[in-house]
């Protein structure tokens, strides 16, 4: 199966527990939840994404006909010299459309231990090292247990009581970006003052003006 792939990029993870953890993020093409597109975004079941993922035009983004190949393409943004750590974040557009068993063995052969970022509608390949699932209000949740759970807030609909009945590890809440994004980070700073189990994740790498 050949994959497509926005951009490949050595960044720090800026969210969630892995927050500044240095990492090789691979941007799948596509998405189930919206078509990336700004004329269709008033329509689309998940409308505040913030993420550009429609195409292979990214940097070392493009058609990777095999698993080796996309592995081979990560392993080439990873510093030399450095074989040890190797972190690398699925994300997209949603990664499990496309992220399968042959693509997860290929990275760990060559030494990455594999986190994804899902929107939770589609079960992954097991084996994955780390999954952190961010429910979209108004699609069907099917993975259920994580290591992870980031919740866009506030989403409508969306109060993260309805979630803590799942099997996971860490229950994150992370401000809405757009027009509200002062607001929100308010809204969410108290909600986890109020309500403890649920830690503040915030989008480190904006503030550090990295991808
Ligand atoms: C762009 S998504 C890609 C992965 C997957 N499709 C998902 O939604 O989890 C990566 C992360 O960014 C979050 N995100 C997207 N738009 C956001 C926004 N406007 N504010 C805060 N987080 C956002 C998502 O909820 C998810 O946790
Ligand atoms: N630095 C950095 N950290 C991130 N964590 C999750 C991201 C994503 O878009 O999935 C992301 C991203 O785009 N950049
Ligand atoms: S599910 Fe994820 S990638 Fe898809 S539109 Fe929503 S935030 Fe963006
Ligand atoms: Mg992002």
């Amino acid at each position: 199966m050949a994959y497509l792939i926005k951009e490949i990029f050595y960044t720090l993870q800026g969210e969630g527990t892995h927050a500044g953890r240095p990492a090789v993020f691979c941007r799948f093409a596509t998405c189930n939840l919206w078509t990336g597109r700004e004329k269709d975004r008033h329509r689309a079941v998940c409308q505040f994404c913030d993420t550009d993922f429609v195409g292979t035009d990214g940097q070392n983004g493009g058609r990777f006909a095999t698993a080796d190949d996309l592995a081979a393409a990560v392993e080439r943004q990873w510093r030399p010299g450095t074989a040890e750590y190797r972190f690398v974040v699925c994300t997209g557009g949603e990664p499990l459309i496309q992220l399968d068993t042959a693509a997860l063995d290929a990275l760990h052969a060559r030494g990455f231990w594999v986190a994804v970022e899902t929107n939770g509608t589609m079960a992954p390949p097991p084996g994955v090292d780390w999954l952190c699932v961010s429910p979209k209000i108004g699609a069907d949740l099917v993975v259920e247990r994580g290591d992870e759970l980031k919740l866009v807030y506030p989403q409508e609909g969306g109060d993260p009581a309805r979630f803590e009945h799942l099997d996971f590890a860490s229950f994150r809440l992370q401000p809405m970006d757009g027009p509200e994004i002062e607001h929100n980070t308010q809204a969410a700073l108290e909600y986890c003052l109020d309500h403890p189990r649920w830690h503040l994740s915030l989008q480190t790498h904006k503030h550090l003006g990295i991808d």
